[in-house]
């Protein structure tokens, strides 16, 4: 055995395998976090090696992160050049020139036990053109280029909305890596050349760095990027592949100067002939990327292509990247738990990696185990995670199989594809009775699904009986109130330009 303590007891040592937005994000939230069991905790990186550099949207529940970590959201603006997002507008999905926008916030008011859209289905029957969008008040913030703090104590459904923001990646990991540092995690910048297994039960003992240093711990995080060095490498935990429903596997991104005009508080993902682009405006510069699959597009003319649509002057050489969408079989195997591209990755098409390693960590953390890693633990935390990577597949899979981009070989492709169980029966009770079905660990809830489909026009054929105990008279007062109090809350917005120059200083 090389072990270097006995197998019992609560854990001492955590080491943190990567000093990307996974390694730092899994150092901040477990020094604040497990503070009051004093373990030690160190990241290893390379400088060398480098991160993968991209991955600048978040969802709003960043925001819980950050809290968490105690780090303030005007810090974090300040820092990364960051600015806000209420959103995606998906420009192209259903066809040329056609736009929606997938908010981070609800619809409407839901009256006497039924949900707003049907009601909104209703008058649309009764020839009422209205879009469902006018009655959002996200996106309505996001499509006139303001901010307005969500309010704690929303009067009704029609104040509910929230926000998540654009970064810098590279500054956000500088930033939590000084958080960290000032939290006593140990930094060590050198490359791993081995790793070293228990001879018992194979669990990981330590590893070897490049000056020759030998690292031991009790716990291991592994947050290497696509390499998964210890969780895929070391412990050989095998990689499912979802290739065949996201057959994107390649991506270019590469930051530009912005066009003149205010910063848009939203994210673009505009559908191109292989793939889809997205934009991410921050404060200093644009961030583009061109996510494609290679069976349909080369690389030299995926990158033509990216670079024929930048708005600005580019500010970097392309960057090239290859990815499978798919995860490790398991997250978490002995005593080594990965996160972030270690352990899988789903296209960015709804910003979701840095959410997926949040949530890692808050179940990693109510799982926390003692030395010995009880198996019980780990088989937990890797049927939630299954779950949750399978049902952003499900809802990543809708976006492409509900284009209506006829004659086009990948969105003909996309849109031939047989839906995932988990996707027919959520289909299947929209388009019967206009029903959302909700799972556990389902990361957008009935709203963003709502979005999905009404921005792809896909609706049930009728609204809900229920929604006919409201006359069509009383509902078209009711709905012209509702905008009303849209329009007369944007009042209180102000423009997003100057709520970031007011909040970092500029
Ligand atoms: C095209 C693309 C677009 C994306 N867009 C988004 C987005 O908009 N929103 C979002 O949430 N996510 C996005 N992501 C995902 C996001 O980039 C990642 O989830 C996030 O950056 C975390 O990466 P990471 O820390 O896991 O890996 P990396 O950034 O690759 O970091 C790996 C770390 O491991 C270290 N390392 C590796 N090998 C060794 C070794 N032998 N010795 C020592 N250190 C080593 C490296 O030095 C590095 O520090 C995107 C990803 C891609 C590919």
């Amino acid at each position: 055995m090389t072990g270097e303590a006995a197998m019992d007891g609560p854990v001492r040592s955590i080491v943190i395998v990567g000093g990307g937005t996974a390694g730092w994000m899994a150092a901040t939230y477990l020094a604040r976090r497990l503070g009051h069991l004093r373990p030690d905790i160190t990241v290893i990186e390379s400088a060398a090696i480098g991160t993968v550099g991209v991955g600048e949207a978040t969802v709003p529940a960043i925001r819980d992160f950050l809290a968490a970590i105690e780090l303030g959201e005007p810090e974090v603006l300040r820092e990364t050049g960051g600015t806000i997002k209420y959103g995606i507008r998906f420009d192209g999905w259903k066809r040329e020139g056609h736009r929606f926008f997938h908010p981070f916030g609800l619809y409407g008011v839901a009256a006497r036990g039924v949900a707003f859209h049907h009601y909104w289905l209703k008058m649309r029957a009764a020839g009422d053109a209205t879009p469902l969008s006018d009655y959002c008040l996200a996106t309505q913030l996001a499509e006139r280029g303001l901010f307005l703090p969500p309010s704690d104590r929303p009067a009704n459904d029609l104040g509910v909305f929230n926000f998540a923001v654009h970064f810098d990646a590279s500054k956000f990991a500088a930033l939590l890596r000084r958080l960290a540092v000032a939290n006593n995690v140990r930094h060590i910048d050198a490359r791993i050349d081995a790793v070293e297994r228990d001879g018992d039960d194979g669990r990981v003992a330590a590893v070897t760095l490049d000056d020759g240093r030998r690292v031991a711990g009790d716990l291991w995080i592994d947050c290497s990027g696509f390499r998964s060095l210890l969780l895929g490498e070391a412990l050989g935990v095998p990689y499912v592949d979802w290739r065949h429903w996201l057959p994107c596997d390649r991506a270019i991104a590469i930051p530009c100067a912005a066009a003149d005009g205010p910063t848009t508080p939203f994210t673009v993902a505009t559908a191109r002939a292989a793939g889809w682009q997205w934009r991410i405006p921050l404060r200093h510069r644009v961030g583009n990327g061109y996510v494609y699959c290679s069976d349909h597009v080369d690389d030299d003319a995926a990158e033509r292509a990216l670079l024929a649509s930048l708005e600005g002057e580019p500010l970097a050489a392309p960057n090239r990247l290859r990815f499978t969408t798919g995860h490790r079989a398991r997250f978490w195997e002995k005593n080594v738990v990965a996160l972030g591209l270690a352990s899988g990755f789903l296209e960015p098409l709804e910003s979701t990696s840095i959410s997926l390693i949040q949530s890692g960590l808050e179940r990693f953390v109510a799982l926390f185990p003692d030395k010995d890693v009880d198996p019980r633990l780990a088989a937990t935390y890797n049927r939630q995670s299954v779950l949750e990577f399978e049902r952003l597949r499900d809802f990543l899979l809708l976006h492409y199989w509900s284009n209506r981009r006829v004659g086009e070989p990948f969105w003909d492709r996309m849109r031939a594809l047989a839906p995932t169980e988990g996707l027919q029966i959520k289909l299947d009770a929209w388009r019967a009775g206009g029903e959302f079905v909700r799972n556990e660990w389902d990361t957008f809830q009935d709203p963003s699904w709502l979005s999905m489909y009404a921005g792809f026009d896909d609706l049930p054929a009728r609204h809900s009986p229920l929604a006919d105990q409201v006359s069509e008279r009383d509902l078209a007062d009711s709905l012209s109130r509702m905008r009303a109090a849209i329009a007369g809350t944007l009042g209180h917005a102000e423009p997003h330009d100057a709520f970031l120059a007011r909040t970092v200083g500029a």
